[in-house]
This record gives structure tokens, sequence and C-alpha cells, in this order.
């Protein structure tokens, strides 16, 4: 490992980050030492982490994560917070029954909330956002699921589904892997933490098709959604969609008639549900969607982009309460500090296993610093002055 913070947590572990050297660029490792058994231990690492570099910087934030600074990299990639002591971390640890890490991206300003639809079965929800999707494919994207489910015949895996082995999917939600997951009509279905970061990187905004059970266990974790549930115009029609589909046997109709009537119930759960949207004219449900989403007539929502800058390879960080000075170059010589910024944390939220938005980012001007500097100096001599002459004078 080289480049290597050491850090205290609970007085009880020291967390160890560094670079594990690869050729030029090096992959960031985590090691926990173990105080009170003095044991060293590779913990589980929940999360997406950080790409290679070819170097990075880090500090303390509080008794529950670190901040990494990836250099050679924009403001849409270069901070990174490890979790060691938060909330989800201590309960995947206490699940695990095993050190455990979670990694967690930072975002400058406000991260586009991911949209959970949920519905019963055969009411349009599908239909629906794949509207959505195919009108504005570079705003939306959506989040593909894993299901133990046998595909249909128009089905393709990694588009539609990722289709896997039950014991495969077990697996994986037990090391950490899904965001959220339930049992529905008697076959597993999950979001993995990959399947919602590969459509945010691509800068889309991501759908979740998911079941009631699955949006519950969205709104109890930190990730920030807008929930809408689709609701049909009578359960008759919903009935006669679903036949009218004709990709279930009878036996899979009954099972998934009688679960939406749990779901109906459920709909109306305090705090689940933003909107409720009735999906009797396919149409017109569409506008209503796209109305609660904010696209414009143009199709243009009004959210904004954040400012992009870039923290090169050479930079130093230093902790000032909730700010974060990172100055880029280096004290010596010609390359001397160049550009300063304030990453300010005061406002920050989210965090494992989600993103941790709310970041703020000042640019600081060196060189407006000295003749700020001097301006002060300037009128403290002016005010020195004028208090001597008129001492001078009243005696
Ligand atoms: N407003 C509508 N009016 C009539 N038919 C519709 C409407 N919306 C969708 N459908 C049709 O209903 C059927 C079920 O739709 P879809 O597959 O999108 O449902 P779903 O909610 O995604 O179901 P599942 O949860 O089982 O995946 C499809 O054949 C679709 O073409
Ligand atoms: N909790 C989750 N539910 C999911 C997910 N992906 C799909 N679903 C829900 O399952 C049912 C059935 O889907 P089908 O494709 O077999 O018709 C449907 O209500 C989906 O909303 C998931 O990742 N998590």
């Amino acid at each position: 490992m080289s480049e290597i913070f050491v850090y205290e947590f609970r007085k009880l572990i020291q967390c160890v980050i560094g670079g594990m050297e690869n050729e030029s660029n090096s992959t960031i490792g985590v090691r926990i030492f173990d105080k009170s058994t003095g044991e060293w231990m590779i913990p589980v690492v929940l999360g997406i982490k950080p790409g290679p570099s070819k170097g990075h910087s880090a500090v303390l934030i509080d008794e529950d994560r670190i901040l990494v600074v990836k250099g050679d990299s924009a403001s849409d990639a270069c901070f990174w917070f490890l979790e060691v002591n938060t909330a989800f971390v201590r309960e995947q640890k206490k699940r695990l029954g095993t050190e455990t890490v979670a990694w967690s991206r930072g975002v400058i300003g406000e991260a586009e909330k991911l949209i959970v639809i949920s519905g019963p079965s055969g009411v349009g929800k599908g239909t629906l956002i794949s509207k959505l999707t195919e009108e504005f494919p570079s705003m939306f994207g959506f989040s593909v699921s894993h299901t133990t489910r046998a595909p249909r015949t128009n089905e393709q895996n990694g588009v539609h589904y990722h289709f896997t082995e039950r014991s495969v999917m077990e697996k994986d939600i037990e090391d950490g892997k899904f965001l959220e997951f339930t049992s529905v009509h008697g076959n597993l279905y999950g979001t993995s933490v990959e399947a919602v970061e590969v459509v945010v990187d691509k800068g889309k905004r991501c759908i979740l098709d998911i079941a009631v059970q699955g949006a519950r266990s969205i709104r109890a974790s930190s990730l920030e959604a807008i929930f809408i549930f689709i609701r049909p115009p009578s359960f008759e029609e919903l009935e006669k969609r679903l036949r009218a589909r004709g990709t279930e046997t009878e036996e899979q109709i009954q099972k998934r008639l009688g679960n939406a009537r749990t779901e109906l119930d459920q709909a109306n759960s305090p705090g689940l549900f933003d909107h409720i949207l009735v999906n009797d004219d396919l149409e017109t449900c569409y506008e209503n969607l796209k109305k609660l989403l904010g696209l414009n007539e143009d199709g243009k929502t009004t959210t904004r982009k954040s400012q992009l800058f870039d923290v090169p390879l050479k930079h130093s960080i230093l902790k000032i309460d909730q700010k974060i000075l990172i100055k880029c170059g280096t004290a010596e010589g010609q390359n001397s500090f160049r550009k300063m910024f304030i990453l300010d944390l005061s406002s920050m939220r989210g965090g494992a296993p989600g993103r941790t938005s709310g970041l703020k980012v000042y640019s600081v001007d060196p060189s407006t610093n000295g003749v700020n500097v001097l301006k002060t100096l300037l009128l403290l001599v002016f005010m020195c002055l004028y208090c001597y002459i008129c001492f001078a004078n009243y005696w």
C-alpha cells in the first residue's frame, strides 16, 4: 500500500486506507485493526468503490466516516465517503457478523431523486416506463432488477431483468449487493446497488419498477426518491389487462390478482406514496406522470446541473469545522497553490447505500485573498493616522 491514512473509531478500531499499487494507477484498499484483539481484518466493503487513481487524499469527517478526495478527477467523481460507523454500516455489520465498511459517492448539490413506481401486476407500470424512457432516452434510465422467475418469450437477460438462480441471488443479498429485495408471486425480485449506479453514472434519472414491499424498504433507507403508485380504473379492468397480456398461466393470474388486492390496500399506507395515478386512458395517465416529474411542455425538466471543476493529482486537504479547504498544486516553487476550493459539508445528506448529496463547493482565488489582506492593512494604517491626527489636534 502507498499513501496510507489511519483513523481511529470508537477507540476500538483503527481504519487504514491506502492505495493498493497496480502499475501507475492504484485502487483504494481498506484494512481494520481491532485494538482489543490486536488483529488485522479485511472488512466486507459495500457499495461501488472509487475507481483506480494515481493519487488521493483523505481526512476524518466525524466519528462515522472518512472523506477521500481522488486526484486527477472531475467534481462529479472526486469526492467519496468511506463509512465506518454510520447507522447503515452498523446494521450491515450486525447482519453479516463481521467488520463492514461502505462507500458512498459525494454529489455536489442535489442528487436527482430516484423514481419508484409501484402498483399491482398488469396495471401498466412497464408500459408507462417504456414510454418515458423512449421519449426521453437521455434523461431517464431503467433500473434492471434481478429476478429468479423464468424469462417470458420477449424478455432479454440484462434488458428486462437479470435472470438469476435463487442460490446466486440469495448469496448476493447476503453479501449486501442489493438495495432492496422482495419475494413476489413466489419469486425473488431485487434492485442491486449496481443497477441504480449504472443509470445514475450515465447522468440519467433512475426509474425503479418494484413491488410495494420494495418501495417500503427504499422509503426506510437513506435513499432519496419520489414514490408513485399506479392504480387501475377497476379490479375488472386489471384482470382484463393481465389476461390479455397472455404471459401468465391461470394459476399465476389468480396468484397475481390475489396479491393485487393487498397491494391496492397498501397504496394508502400513510407516508409511503407521494402520488397516486389512475391508469385508465394510457395517454392521459402518461401526461399526468410527465407533469408530476416536472417535465415541461418542451420535455425539459426544471432541474439544473451542478458546476464542474477538476481536482488535480497534486493537492492537499485541510478540515476546518464543517469545511474542507482543497489546495490545488504544491506549496513549492513554480507550482505554488494556483487554486483553492472550499468543500462545505454542513448540508450533506444521504450516504450509503446511496449517495452523499448536498455538498457545496466555493472557489477561493488566492490572488484575490492577497489583495483583500492588503486592503485591510491599508485601512488599518489610515485609521491609525486619522486617530493620531485627531488626538494631536485635541491636545
Ligand atoms: N391504460 C391502459 N389501457 C389498456 N391497456 C393497458 C393500459 N396500460 C397498459 N395496458 C396493457 O396492460 C398490460 C399490462 O401492462 P404492463 O405489462 O405494462 O403492466 P405492469 O404493471 O408492468 O405488470 P407487471 O407488474 O406484471 O410487470 C399490457 O398488455 C399493456 O399493453
Ligand atoms: N421489490 C421488487 N419488486 C420488483 C422488482 N422488479 C420487479 N418487481 C415487481 O415484481 C412484480 C412482478 O413483476 P413481473 O415482471 O414478474 O410481472 C411487479 O409488481 C414488479 O413491480 C425489484 O427489483 N424489487
